[in-house]
């Protein structure tokens, strides 16, 4: 066990009883109307391709409904995070329409692109891109303030009140270094939520993290989701894909499966495991 798992499992048992409060407190803030959504799909790809020296995604179709929990997932160098970066207006397509709640993500002003990304999206990565100059605090407020659409107390006030959710109070000055592996993505997940966004997308965001630390995160995302908000993450980790109700495969840049898991529940885990389990088998992952 490495150092930093051990202050992870440390700082996941001290923090149980905060994250038991947590995924209500997130649910607090992050409440979406469910009667505001539409059948039109939060997220549409259209027949994307991208090419590099050669062709890794090859005309790919999904609809991605909004208040779902999506898993990518398939081999390596299948074309997963590239996927996951044209869904998410990180990266352009060589052809093909992506869609946000109807709207073109495609041809929009890298101006745009950019606004869109900060006040509708909020991203988790494997390693979270925290700024070192920055407390956790500020840098969980930077997204807030960089929209500019709120007083920065207020903004600083749901940041604190995120951090809470999260098990992560006492951490609000503390410097990026100083702090677990596991709180790191935690504070990163505070981020990602600071501008409420519609939708979750996360590249591995438990891929770096000890057991305790990753169901700790796993169990925020599948709280964050209950609550209405859209979850789509890349991940090669069955374990994180069963949360999902429903699970793509990508092999060789198509998409070869689009199975729907149903609603996550804990009772169910092992079964579900199991199918995801031999679905990628199956497909030689
Ligand atoms: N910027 C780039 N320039 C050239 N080729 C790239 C670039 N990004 C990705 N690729 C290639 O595109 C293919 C798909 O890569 P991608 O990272 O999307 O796969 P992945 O399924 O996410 O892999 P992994 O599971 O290993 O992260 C790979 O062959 C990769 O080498």
């Amino acid at each position: 066990m490495t150092a930093q798992s051990r202050s992870d499992d440390a700082a996941s048992s001290s923090n149980s009883t905060n994250s038991n409060d947590s995924t209500k407190q997130i649910a607090n803030n992050h409440a979406k109307d469910l009667r505001k959504e539409t059948a039109m799909p939060i997220l549409e790809a259209i027949d994307i391709t991208k090419d590099y020296d050669s062709r890794v995604l090859h005309g790919l179709n999904v609809a991605i409904e909004a208040g779902s929990f999506v898993a990518i997932m398939g081999p390596s160098g299948s074309g997963k995070t590239t996927f996951l970066h044209i869904l998410s207006g990180l990266d352009r397509p060589t052809g093909g329409t992506v869609k946000a709640s109807g709207e073109e993500l495609t041809g929009m002003k890298e101006k745009d692109l950019a606004a869109l990304r900060l006040r509708r999206l909020g991203f988790v990565f494997q390693n979270p891109h925290l700024l070192r100059t920055l407390c956790l605090l500020d840098n969980i407020a930077l997204p807030g303030f960089l929209a500019g659409d709120e007083p920065r107390e207020e903004i600083v006030a749901r940041a604190r009140g995120l951090m809470a959710s999260m098990g992560i109070s006492e951490l609000e000055s503390s410097d990026v270094a100083e702090v677990s592996g596991g709180q790191l993505q935690r504070a990163s997940i505070c981020r990602a939520l600071i501008n409420d966004p519609e939708i979750v997308i996360g590249d591995e965001p438990t891929g770096a993290l000890n057991s305790a630390s990753a169901a700790q995160v796993l169990d925020i995302m599948g709280e964050i989701r209950a609550r209405g908000t859209t979850v789509v993450l890349v991940t090669h980790d069955p374990t994180v894909a069963v949360r999902a109700d429903r699970v793509l495969v990508l092999v060789d840049g198509k998409i070869t499966d689009d199975v729907a898991l149903g609603r996550y529940s804990p009772d169910a885990a092992a079964e579900r495991t199991a199918r995801v389990t031999s679905l990628l088998a199956s497909r030689g992952v």
